[in-house]
């Protein structure tokens, strides 16, 4: 039966159809459907329960989270359920596994770089999990630095078969997911070495562990490598460290789409691009900003119920005292963050055309657009996930002393996230990329090549270092055309000006090098443009549901205006606005605060996560924080005596001491 909905005085504020908005944050109609039947299919399935996993020890952890995912297949097998469908039950499950590696990136890693006989081969067994597959690229001296891996895959032309090995210490394969304990196969990134000679890294399908008794095959050392950060969070998944002494594998388990072995150990390079090695990354990176959108928007959703039900201050004449979602400043920490999540949401959503544009394109031999989405993907994944990080910390602190507690679900949700930074390429590495391709497109210029897709803009920048912002009122601001000029013209400056400082030195890497974390700016002024960009892209779309397009104009000029002032020096010191301008952009934030204010809470509701998904007392759906949290707390272990393990020996005598020293 359901309770009373604390929050429901919240809900009748509401201006816009929260039904129709559902249907836009989850991309679709069908999305929707299929993503609430399965988060409820989770939710209401005892054996997916997640109340005090945060207190298990690492093997009891892990052992659920086996049990877990051994019951998430069968359901799967028994409600004969649709690839599709079944990512979203796993996503619901809300465990990292090694089932995300296997799906995630040994699968893909298969479809991309597999000839169309090894995906034969090997997709089946790996479709019916006959065998469980993870992805072995980083070792224990380089993670960044691909080209650096120290494996070695040498071609044994009397045997037709590759010997992979471990070299070094250093070589050991350090941190894959579900290769500690579980997987029985793994894409191995080694250097490939043929009649003597070395031919980069490239991967390789090895068997790992016996498929009758799991044990190891003999040659193989492996492992987990120990606790990571937080309670159950990463811990669930089983990161790994894997030695090879001189494992021998058919040459048919080299991928070869990329560059092929001969029998006689001759390399004959296809017509695909040799970063298609890579293109494993590309993919996963576009999956993980959909997926900072999600995390985000637990975050807020927790810290935007609470605020509304938490009071402190403000009471007159023994009335109710106020919300804190009321005060100014709770709102300006809050709101950019709601704003985000939207504009994550809607970059993911097209990250995601762009990749599949990518696949249909390098499909027919077209790979101009290559250097365009490996761009793409890595500034937005860095973007969005250091912005996703940092937020869910906010968010903690939005919630007051309440949010540091478990029972909040935020310090496992950030323990869980702030990997993401680190994890398929970290994020400043991969704005060294953007800044490249910058540079780059900009060094191009004075050549007469256009820019396309999402450098377009660089292609105006003779008019764009030249443009005055034309805002004269805080109306103005809420102009597209305007605050897109306002973003264009400060990534362009900012380009043309690292660019000439570039051009100083006579060795550009020495150049790239020392003016690297002023390159880094650069790349984030370009990404954070491109999410302007495809939020006002959106907008432009004919959004149906009464009022929900004006919500997402609010929000989309929250996340922009918000970027002006949090990075005014950028915009200030290149020329874009006047400091009169920024302080009208000013006066216009505050004013779309106040506007989402009686919407905060449906906003949030249109996110439609279940009670379960969130796993936050604090994040309730009915708002009703406080019984709850006292009832949580008593059930922490420490409460199941009156009198705690440890008084006789500890304090009994330590209380004792005192007394006779008391007496003396
Ligand atoms: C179902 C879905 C669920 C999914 C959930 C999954 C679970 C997730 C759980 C978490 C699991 C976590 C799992 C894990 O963590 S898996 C391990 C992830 N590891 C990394 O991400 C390593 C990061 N390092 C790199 O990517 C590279 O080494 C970089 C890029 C840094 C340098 O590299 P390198 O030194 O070799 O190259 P270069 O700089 O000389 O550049 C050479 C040229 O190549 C171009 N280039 C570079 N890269 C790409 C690219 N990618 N596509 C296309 N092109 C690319 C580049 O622009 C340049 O072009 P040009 O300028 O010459 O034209
Ligand atoms: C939870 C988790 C799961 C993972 N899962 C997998 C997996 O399944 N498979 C797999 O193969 N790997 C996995 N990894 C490894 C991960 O991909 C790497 O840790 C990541 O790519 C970062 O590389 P690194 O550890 O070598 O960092 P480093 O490169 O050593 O970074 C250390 C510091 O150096 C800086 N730095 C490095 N290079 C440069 C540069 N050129 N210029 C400026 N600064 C630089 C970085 O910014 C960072 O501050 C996982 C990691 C984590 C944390």
């Amino acid at each position: 039966m359901k309770g009373v909905d604390h929050l429901a005085h919240e809900r009748n504020k509401t201006e816009f159809d929260v039904d129709a908005m559902k249907i836009v944050w989850a991309g679709s109609r069908h999305a929707f459907e299929l993503s609430d039947r399965m988060a409820r299919l989770v939710a209401s399935d005892p054996a997916f329960q997640k109340d005090g996993r945060i207190r298990l020890g690492r093997k009891e952890l892990f052992k659920n989270t086996l049990r877990k995912a051994a019951h998430a297949w069968k359901r799967i097998l028994e409600l004969h359920l649709t690839e599709e469908e079944a990512g979203w039950l796993r996503n619901f499950v809300d465990e990292p596994s090694f089932t995300d590696l296997h799906w995630g990136m040994f699968v893909p890693a298969i479809k991309g770089q597999g000839t169309d006989e090894q995906q034969q081969k090997w997709l089946p067994l790996a479709y019916k999990m006959q065998i469980i597959g993870s992805y072995a690229q980083t070792e224990l001296g380089h993670g960044s630095n691909v080209q650096g891996l120290e494996t070695t895959a040498t071609f044994d032309p009397e045997t037709d078969e590759f010997v992979i090995h471990s070299p070094t210490l250093t070589s050991s394969k350090w941190w894959p997911g579900g290769l500690g304990k579980v997987s029985t196969h793994a894409i191995v990134y080694a250097r490939l070495i043929t009649n003597g000679q070395e031919h980069g890294v490239h991967g390789f399908i090895v068997q790992l562990r016996s498929l009758d008794d799991h044990m190891p095959i003999p040659g193989i050392t492996i492992g987990d490598i120990g606790m990571k950060f937080g309670n159950g969070a990463y811990n669930t998944m089983d990161n790994g460290v894997l030695t090879f002494d001189h494992i021998r594998i058919p040459r048919n388990q080299m991928l070869m789409r990329v560059l092929q072995v001969t029998r006689e150990g001759k390399c004959v390079k296809s017509n695909v691009p040799r970063q298609l090695i890579y293109g494993t990354m590309v993919f996963v990176r576009q999956t993980i900003v959909a997926d900072a959108s999600t995390a985000l928007a637990r975050a807020v959703c927790i810290a935007t119920r609470y605020s509304a039900v938490r009071r402190q201050f403000g009471s007159q004449d023994g009335g109710m005292e106020t919300q804190v979602i009321d005060y100014k400043t709770q709102q300006s920490r809050l709101f950019p963050l709601l704003a985000s999540a939207y504009a994550f949401r809607f970059v993911g959503e097209w990250l995601k055309w762009l990749y599949t544009d990518v696949t249909q394109r390098l499909q027919a031999n077209d790979f101009s657009i290559l250097p365009e989405a490996h761009a793409c993907t890595a500034g937005l994944k860095s973007l969005t996930t250091t912005a996703t990080a940092d937020a869910i910390e906010e968010c903690r602190k939005l919630c007051g002393g309440h949010g540091y507690l478990c029972a909040s679900g935020l310090p496992e949700l950030f323990a869980v996230y702030v990997p993401a930074c680190t994890y398929e390429g970290d994020n400043v590495v991969l704005l060294l990329q953007v800044a490249r391709f910058l540079m780059k497109t900009v060094s191009q210029l004075g050549s007469g090549k256009k820019p396309v897709g999402t450098t377009a803009y660089l292609g105006r920048v003779q008019d764009l270092l030249q443009c005055c912002c034309d805002v004269q009122t805080a109306e103005d601001w809420l102009k597209p055309s305007v605050v897109l000029e306002a973003f264009e013209a400060r990534s362009a400056r900012m380009c043309v000006a690292r660019a000439q400082n570039l051009s100083k030195f006579e060795n550009p890497e020495d150049g790239f090098a020392e003016l690297s974390a002023d390159l880094v700016e650069a790349s984030v002024a370009h990404c954070q443009l491109i999410v302007v960009s495809k939020f006002i892209d959106k907008l432009q779309q004919d959004i149906p549901g009464k009022g929900v397009n004006r919500q997402l104009q609010n929000l989309c000029y929250i996340y922009a205006l918000n970027l002006l002032h949090k990075y005014l020096g950028d915009f200030l010191s290149t020329g874009c606005i006047t400091p009169k301008q920024a302080s009208l952009a000013n006066d216009q934030l505050r004013s779309l605060y106040s506007q989402i204010r009686p919407n905060a809470i449906a906003l949030v509701d249109a996110f439609n996560y279940t009670d379960h998904y969130l796993g936050s007392v604090l994040g309730r759906y009915d708002g009703n924080v406080y019984p709850k949290l006292y009832e949580e707390a008593w059930k922490d272990p420490l409460n199941d005596s009156v009198v705690p393990d440890g008084y006789h020996e500890y304090i009994h005598p330590m209380l004792k001491q005192q007394l006779r020293n008391a007496r003396l």
